[in-house]
């Protein structure tokens, strides 16, 4: 078996310029020197590695760098800083010499189907149109290959020359994936792609991912502020704050062994652990803006044990156990 990940990010940043605002404008039409705008680090200093068929759960709360992280995944972002390796090959990187690349291997299921599905094209479109432009089927076979795939996401093939207003939300979001399936990916990132369903829909379309990885050997990068979403898919669990990762653990270890102050937060708001959660603390406060992140561990204003250390030094993302790394200064205090 191949210990070559399918997708590696190999210490990736992304910095975001503000736009200049009004004080910038009226500075620069008097012209005065420009000041540094502030910029917004959307994702600092982050690796992970997934591996082929492996269910990777990407969780925090709302503007931590989660859909930052998973657009550089496939490619949608440039680097700031860092690799990007898709088979141990290099596919993107921040110097000149590692151009930016994607891959048809790689595709993103967004949240909201409706915004991402033209409304004035039919599903046999919609769907058929990437696999033949990119020669995976003759045009002549694009019908039949539609109605393939449509049965594939649990829709009836007759659905082929219907508009995207006629449909459920649910159903629009297995047509998203259906569009996803059409051009072969080996790897997918689902961003908050069951956020906006009925908790009973929900239910139906992370089974329907689950079928599609053993049917298909699919790969996921799951996206989703909710740790109960994500921990029903996944095999691993990463947990982001203010753009770092801050814990990474095997999915079936995680209400027992968390270790980081903030996924055990994160624990304490997920309604189905009652009674168990009483043993995690709920989060303080809500979370500094990316623009100004605090000193030290980003997390140390909201921590319950935060000590001096935490306000000066950032911990590393440190091997607590195998395969379980957490970034917090606690683990390294002697009893
Ligand atoms: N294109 C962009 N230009 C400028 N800032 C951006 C851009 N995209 C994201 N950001 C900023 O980067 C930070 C991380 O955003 P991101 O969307 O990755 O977070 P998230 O965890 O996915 O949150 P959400 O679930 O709300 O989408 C935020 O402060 C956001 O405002």
């Amino acid at each position: 078996m191949s210990t070559t990940p399918l997708l590696e990010l190999r210490r990736v940043s992304k910095h975001f310029r503000k736009p200049p605002g009004l004080l910038a404008r009226l500075r620069n039409a008097a012209g005065l020197p420009a000041r540094q705008a502030p910029g917004v680090v959307a994702v600092d200093d982050v690796s992970l590695s997934i591996r082929a068929g492996e269910v990777v759960g990407l969780v925090g709360e709302s503007g931590c760098g989660k859909s930052t992280l998973g657009r550089m995944a496939v490619g949608l972002h440039s680097l700031s800083a860092g690799e990007r390796f898709w088979k141990g090959e290099l596919l993107a990187g921040a110097s000149r010499l590692a151009p930016h690349r994607t891959s048809l291997g790689m595709q993103m299921i967004f949240q909201d189907p409706q915004a991402s599905l033209n409304p004035r094209m039919r599903v046999q479109d919609i769907i058929g149109e990437a696999p033949v432009a990119h020669g995976i089927v003759e045009r002549r076979r694009q019908a039949e290959y539609v109605e393939t795939l449509l049965e594939r996401v649990g829709l009836d093939p007759a659905v082929i020359r219907h508009f995207p207003y006629q449909f459920s939300g649910g159903q629009r979001a297995r047509l998203g994936i259906a569009r996803a399936l059409a051009v072969e990916p080996e790897f997918l990132v689902c961003d908050e792609a069951v956020a906006a369903l009925d908790v009973s829909i929900q239910a139906q379309i992370l089974n329907l991912f689950l079928r599609l990885r053993d049917e298909l050997n699919l790969t996921y990068l799951f996206i989703s502020h909710d740790l109960h979403v994500v921990h029903h898919v996944s095999h691993r669990i990463v947990v982001m704050y203010l753009g770092r990762v801050v814990e990474s653990i095997a999915a079936e270890r995680l209400f027992s062994d968390a270790n980081h102050p903030y996924t055990r937060a994160l624990l304490a708001e997920v309604p189905s652990l009652e009674p168990a959660k009483k043993r995690f603390i709920a989060i303080r406060g809500e979370m500094p803006s990316p623009m100004a992140p605090p000193s030290g561990c980003h997390f140390h204003p909201r921590c319950p044990h935060a000590m001096p250390v935490c306000r000066s030094e950032a911990p590393p993302l440190a091997e607590i156990a195998p395969g379980h790394h957490s970034a917090c200064h606690l683990n390294h205090v002697s009893a």
